[in-house]
């Protein structure tokens, strides 16, 4: 046993030998049964074709088989299960999903079960009725060790537990994975939060944000499978390099089916093939962009200004205007996303000429006939005059080219000098000539969902939240509209121009003003010694959050002035390969390409910072591209140059600083940045 057990055997005199051989038996029993139930789950698959009526039918069972099937999947290094209780009349072990023998008698139970939670929540003072729980210590998939707590004793272990110290201290190597044999009570209150319930995380580095969003989205899809499925889930991150660091989390938890996105992903629609000037980006993030486009639509509704005259061959019809000018008003007061409207107006004036149809020849026309006259020239023209069809591009084209359009739709919104920002210098003939900057994606996004409303999806669980503009929280409120979502940040880390200082407005736009704002402050990856480094940052990043505590009390922190950074670079990660683990090199932007080429001169590989699978131990990586990425060895390197190179340099060294699992090396030509001094 590489841990020992702590406690006495609970059951009878058992030695503590005996029970490990017998956790172990079960163990193997588990995966037996396993392997058979994604056997039976496999020949259904083959076979599904065969029972399926239809083909509709054989293609929804085939994908609801070979999802069962990927959900079964069991992965030989990950334990199937981590823990156990006992109950006064039963005993349960705990694991990633419910393994049951061939009569159907639970073997092991799923961690997102009612009786699971009692694993996370359970105290000495509430015991919830579990006389004991245990956690079991794993090493590349073998059961090596357990440790009990007596709760019905008064014995409760807490963070001092040595299996959660050896998973939370354990060396990290490629993508992020799971914590369901460790999430700690207060996590486990927001993962287990109802689906109703948008919530707030505000949380300082590695306090476990991620983890607790990744984790509710697959407690979330347990509870409300189907109806979650219906809707979807939907996670966006930062930067594809933060997703496909997390990508693996949810498929080890049995969840193959939710959409990871980084926000610009979500809205694009056209390729970014021109680069706005600060000002001009942050201007188009502003909301107040959101009210010109909405006045732009309002102002292209039109007053009907001539009767519409019909013939279907045998008669003659004709609207007159009053009638013509309720049918706009009346739709327009409906407030109805704008395409919607363009549609309403139609049937309206349809509906008008079925009346006199009806009327002259006392029976209702046909379909087809209500058809044709929806799609006749007059009608069609009198619906271009009023509501003319509209596309995305083309209102925010309109807008930045035409500066009398802008004009009326900005007045008293935006100052002379914002619309001139905004207008193009030299403007494209058409929309799809248009040279599209990544700023117009939020004002592209905006305008289409004036004209049509996306779908919403069940629950969205946004990472790195501080850094959404206000225009971005509205192009995710659209998707959430009709759904939950879990906002998880830490204002400290806002680097992104128009990044949050408080929750509330970020909530507002949001469209979900009154989510409760909830705290997480230990934290989970960054080394005591490391934090209290990292936090002498925080009264110069003018944010009010609560500062960072550590759980870790191992780690080293190391800063040094040096004469040549690359060579005092390649020095440190020599030094650090001797250890086990990552090792993250971490500078300004355009002092990567630098480093590599010296790491390469000196024989070591390297990897990128999107390419978790990489072989390579050392990655080296742009400071803007870090957030929310952890490595056990973290060498940083000039950090004024980090500073120097961004509006908010700042929040960025403090970002930068706070990814070390184990140690942080800081190498320096430059003086320190005044605050860490
Ligand atoms: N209960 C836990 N048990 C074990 N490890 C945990 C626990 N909670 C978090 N961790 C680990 O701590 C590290 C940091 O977690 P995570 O990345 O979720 O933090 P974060 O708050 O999102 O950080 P950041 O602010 O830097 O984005 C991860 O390696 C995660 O697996």
């Amino acid at each position: 046993m590489t841990l020992a057990a702590r406690n006495s055997p609970a059951a009878g005199a058992d030695t503590l030998d005996d029970q490990l051989t017998a956790e172990r038996e079960h163990l193997a029993t588990s995966r037996d049964a396993l392997r058979r139930m994604r056997e039976r789950a496999e020949a259904l698959y083959a076979t599904g074709d065969k029972v399926a009526g239809d083909a509709y039918t054989a293609e929804q069972l085939g994908r609801h088989m070979a999802r069962r099937v990927a959900e079964l999947a069991d992965d030989p290094t990950t334990p199937l299960f981590f823990g156990r209780l006992t109950f006064a009349d039963a005993r349960y072990h705990i694991g990633r999903r419910h393994v049951t023998d061939d009569l159907g008698e639970p073997l092991v139970l799923d961690w997102r079960a009612p009786v699971s939670r009692s694993f996370y929540r359970a105290s000495a003072r509430d015991p919830q009725g579990v006389s004991v729980r245990r956690r079991f210590g794993f090493s590349a998939g073998a059961l090596t060790s357990f440790e009990d707590e007596h709760l019905d004793r008064g014995e409760e272990l807490g963070t001092a537990s040595r299996i959660l110290t050896a998973e939370i201290e354990r060396p990290r190597v490629g993508p992020m994975r799971d914590i369901v044999a460790t999430i700690q009570p207060e996590q486990d209150e927001l993962v287990r939060a109802d689906l109703a319930d948008s919530i707030c995380v505000q949380g300082a580095p590695g306090t476990g944000k991620t983890a607790v969003g990744l984790h509710r989205a697959a407690y979330l899809l347990y509870l409300h499978r189907e109806r979650l499925r219906r809707s979807g889930v939907l996670i966006v991150g930062p930067n594809r390099a933060f997703l496909s660091y997390i990508a693996a989390v949810l498929p080890a938890l049995g969840e193959v089916e939710v959409e990871q996105a980084t926000v610009e992903d979500l809205i694009a629609r056209a390729p970014v093939r021109a680069v706005d000037d600060p000002a001009v980006a942050a201007l188009k993030h502003d909301v107040r962009m959101a009210e010109v486009l909405r006045r732009a639509i309002e102002r292209g509704i039109g007053a009907p200004t001539e009767p519409i005259m019909v013939s279907d061959g045998s008669f003659r019809w004709r609207i007159g205007l009053e009638p013509l000018h309720r049918v706009v008003e009346e739709t327009r007061r409906e407030g109805l996303p704008y395409a919607t409207g363009r549609e309403r107006v139609r049937a309206r004036v349809v509906s008008l000429l079925q009346r006199q149809a009806e009327a002259r020849r006392a029976e209702s026309p046909s379909d087809a006939w209500l058809r044709r006259m929806g799609r006749c020239r007059p009608v069609t023209e009198f619906l271009d005059a009023v509501w003319p069809a509209l596309t995305p591009e083309g209102l925010v084209h309109t807008l930045l080219a035409d500066p009398a359009a802008l004009a009326a739709a900005a007045d008293g919104v935006l100052t002379e000098a914002e619309q001139a920002l905004l207008t193009w210098a030299k403007p494209p003939r058409t929309p799809k000539a248009a040279k599209w900057a990544a700023a117009d994606a939020v004002l592209v996004d905006e305008a289409a969902g004036l004209l049509e409303r996306p779908a919403s999806f069940g629950h969205v669980v946004v990472d790195e939240a501080q850094d959404l503009s206000p225009m971005q929280c509205r192009a995710i409120a659209r998707r959430s509209e009709h759904g939950s979502i879990t906002l998880l940040g830490d204002l400290a880390q806002g680097t992104a121009p128009w990044a949050a200082r408080d929750w509330r407005a970020s909530l507002a736009h949001l469209g979900k003003p009154d989510a409760a704002v909830v705290p997480l402050s230990v934290g989970f990856r960054v080394p005591a010694a490391v934090v209290a480094f990292a936090n002498r940052l925080l009264p110069a990043l003018s944010v009010d959050v609560p500062p960072a505590e550590s759980l870790r009390r191992d780690g080293t922190l190391d800063v040094r002035a040096v004469a040549d950074l690359a060579a005092a670079a390649v020095a440190e990660v020599r030094a650090a390969l001797a250890h086990d683990g990552s090792v993250g090199v971490i500078a300004a932007d355009d002092a990567v390409a630098g480093l590599r080429a010296a790491l390469a001169d000196a024989g070591i590989d390297t990897a990128t910072a999107d390419d978790v699978e990489a072989a390579a131990r050392v990655t080296v990586v742009p400071a803007t591209m870090v957030k929310g990425l952890e490595y056990d060895h973290v060498v940083v390197v000039e950090p004024a140059a980090i500073v120097a190179a961004e509006p908010r340099g700042l929040n960025r060294l403090y970002v930068v600083l706070t990814r070390a699992v184990s140690r942080l090396a800081v190498l320096h030509t430059a003086p320190l940045p005044e605050a860490l001094r």
